[in-house]
């Protein structure tokens, strides 16, 4: 071993003895909240986002701003964890995207619960058998995910959070010589979100629909010349090679997902403001809804129409603000908003996604 490397792993050991009594220290802060807390709600969104924030703003690298928040957000995990144990539903089963964003939102010291359905999770959340759930709710290529959004109509669970995780599809299969692979299994979204490169790629492989990338990861496992589209970590799960990355047809492809609770989340500085709202049938109705935000400056980042379910061919439109429900401005364009409306259910205020 070279004297400068030697060097350089002694100096590791000290700052990692530093750092292990500054963790511990930081552990022994947030016990100390968990006692003043007395049978209260331990998740802080809002306090998490700020800490989060607050970090990435002050950091120098060579650490970048992703990776300060993915290190952040496992010390807040350890650190909550030891205030109470908190169980999280996510979508699964296991190896899927939604449990990768449950993990991302949420770190690893959490009782993660897989689902088979989105209806679990809301059921699970709601029943009172976890305290929070992850869903999806809308992917940058294919658009909403419809069941997400009407359950949401349904429920009485507040959105508390929303995680925003790249999404990069693989062809996985047993044999990488793709001239042999006949059927492509996975869940509608990803065959959307590859149907380009599919098109080019497999153009006479037939695309199987399936419940879950992990379920296309399994099938594709006990069949020779059958490959599924999925996430990389699927891959380790199922004994499967990872034959082509990046097969999205748009790099960018992003999956948000929504933390699902039971709690009004307090302002964190940085918000975003869910609803559902149903306009009334004259002219002009819509135009009014949106105006109440104008006036008063209020941002929209979404507005998603879907069918109401309760009449032939009546809309609901789900519509995201940025701000809170309690800041000022926002108060004012909501209480505007629903003297115009026919119908408003306001689903939850919650920091952006960091
Ligand atoms: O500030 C708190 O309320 C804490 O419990 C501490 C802490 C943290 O580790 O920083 C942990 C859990 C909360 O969700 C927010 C922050």
């Amino acid at each position: 071993m070279s004297d400068k490397l030697k060097q350089c792993r002694e100096q590791i050991d000290a700052l990692d003895e530093a750092l292990l009594k500054i963790v511990n220290q930081r552990a022994a802060l947030a016990q100390q909240i968990g006692h003043l807390k007395e049978g209260g709600v331990v998740l802080r969104p809002e306090r998490e986002a700020q800490v989060l924030r607050r970090l990435q703003d002050a950091n120098q690298g060579p650490l970048s701003n992703v990776a300060i928040a993915a290190l952040f957000t496992e010390v807040m995990s350890q650190c909550r964890a030891l205030e109470a144990p908190l169980s999280v539903a996510y979508l699964g089963p296991e190896g899927t995207f939604t449990e990768a964003a449950a993990l991302k939102r949420f770190g690893s010291a959490v009782q993660g619960v897989s689902c088979a359905t989105i209806d679990d999770v809301f059921r699970a959340v709601e029943s009172g058998e976890v305290q929070y759930g992850v869903v999806p709710v809308e992917n940058s290529t294919e658009g909403a995910i419809g069941r997400t959004l009407d359950l949401l109509l349904q429920s009485t669970l507040q959105v508390c959070g929303e995680v925003m995780l790249p999404i990069h599809q693989c062809l996985l299969a047993q044999q990488c010589d793709v001239s042999q692979i006949q059927s492509v299994y996975s869940h509608p979204q990803s065959l959307g979100q590859c149907q380009g490169w599919l098109n080019v790629n497999l153009p006479a492989a037939a695309r199987i629909p399936v419940s879950s990338n992990a379920e296309a990861a399994r099938l594709a496992a006990g069949h020779v010349n059958c490959a599924a589209i999925a996430g990389a970590q699927a891959a380790g799960h199922f004994g499967l090679n990872v034959c082509v990355e990046n097969i999205e047809d748009d790099a960018r492809n992003t999956t948000r997902f929504l933390v699902l609770g039971k709690q009004q989340v307090a302002a964190s500085g940085e918000d975003k403001t869910s609803m559902v709202l149903s306009a009334t049938n004259r002219p002009g109705a819509v135009h009014d809804l949106l105006a109440s935000l104008a006036k008063y400056d209020v941002s929209m980042t979404k507005f998603e129409s879907r069918p109401s379910r309760s009449g032939l061919w009546e809309y609901v439109f789900y519509v995201d603000i940025e701000g809170h429900q309690t800041d000022e401005k926002v108060v004012l364009a909501l209480a505007e908003l629903k003297q115009s409306a026919a119908f408003m259910k306001i689903l939850g205020s919650y920091p952006l996604a960091v």
